[in-house]
């Protein structure tokens, strides 16, 4: 069997106690390490509150060889954990597929996820959020713009955009770093994003949330990540009232 197991969204506390139980009771663990981070918690720290070993996964594990550990999954209780919730990531929703197609029973215990905390930490209303998009740090001779062309397509139909920031190896980009990259896109093609909101540390019991225009955002001091960054469309009256009380806007 396969189990998704969401993590929540900081430590090692957030995991529910029905996914903590099968986490404890499982043959084997393995940690999605590349998706989405738990920012409060070691590994080693996670075993000792498991009382089970830990193995990581890093993407190509999970994309190209998951073979071996499908394999395992067809005669044992097999767990695969993830930060947030485990479906709030396409590549996880294809492993669940492999493994049913290999007639191997999954299930999924649920978690916060970092979708909908931007709600609260924001006060954005759920049902206002459009397609999101993912800001890649850029390289050479490559500096997509698809997510601007996202955002701007939600804008012109009065939708928040939720744009989530990239993780690499231990490199993490932060609020004021994508403001910088999407200012960079707008400009280019003589557009302006009008207002941004930055969250760092969803779930932890200091995150940061400031709401502003552009210049305003990048001068901020968000901390440790992870960060992440949404885009609002034009804003309903208690929207505003709510960055303005939690968000300094
Ligand atoms: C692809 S999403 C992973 C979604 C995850 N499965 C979930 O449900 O929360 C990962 C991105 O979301 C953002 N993120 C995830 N957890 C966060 C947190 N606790 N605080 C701020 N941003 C977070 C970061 O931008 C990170 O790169």
């Amino acid at each position: 069997m396969l189990t998704f197991i969401g993590l929540g969204l900081f430590d090692k506390t957030d995991v529910s106690e029905k996914g903590l139980s099968r986490i404890r009771n499982a043959d084997r663990v393995y940690l999605e390490c590349y998706t989405s981070r738990l920012m409060g918690a070691t590994r080693e720290g996670l075993e000792q509150y498991y009382r089970r070993p830990v193995t990581p996964l890093y993407r190509s594990d999970v994309e190209q060889d998951p073979d071996a550990m499908l394999e395992e999954a067809t005669t044992k209780d097999v767990v695969f954990l993830c930060a947030g919730d485990p479906m709030v990531s396409t590549t996880h929703a294809d492993l669940r597929i492999r493994a049913a197609s290999r007639g191997i029973p999954t299930a999924i215990i649920h978690a916060a996820s970092i979708a909908s905390a931007v709600c609260g930490l924001s006060g954005l209303q759920n049902y206002r959020f459009g397609k999101s998009c993912s800001l890649p740090f850029p390289q050479k001779n490559w500096f997509p713009t698809t997510p601007l062309d996202v955002i701007l397509a939600n804008l012109s139909q009065r939708l928040h955009t939720l744009v989530y920031l990239d993780i690499q190896d231990d490199r993490y980009m932060t609020v004021p770093e994508a403001v910088a990259l999407l200012e960079e896109m707008a400009a280019a093609r003589k557009e302006k994003i009008p207002l941004y909101v930055g969250i760092a540390r969803a779930g932890s019991d200091e995150p940061v949330v400031r709401a502003g225009p552009g210049e305003l955002v990048r001068a901020c001091d968000f901390g440790p990540p992870l960060h992440i960054l949404i885009v609002p469309a034009e804003l309903h009256d208690m929207e505003r009232e709510y960055l303005e009380m939690f968000a300094g806007l």
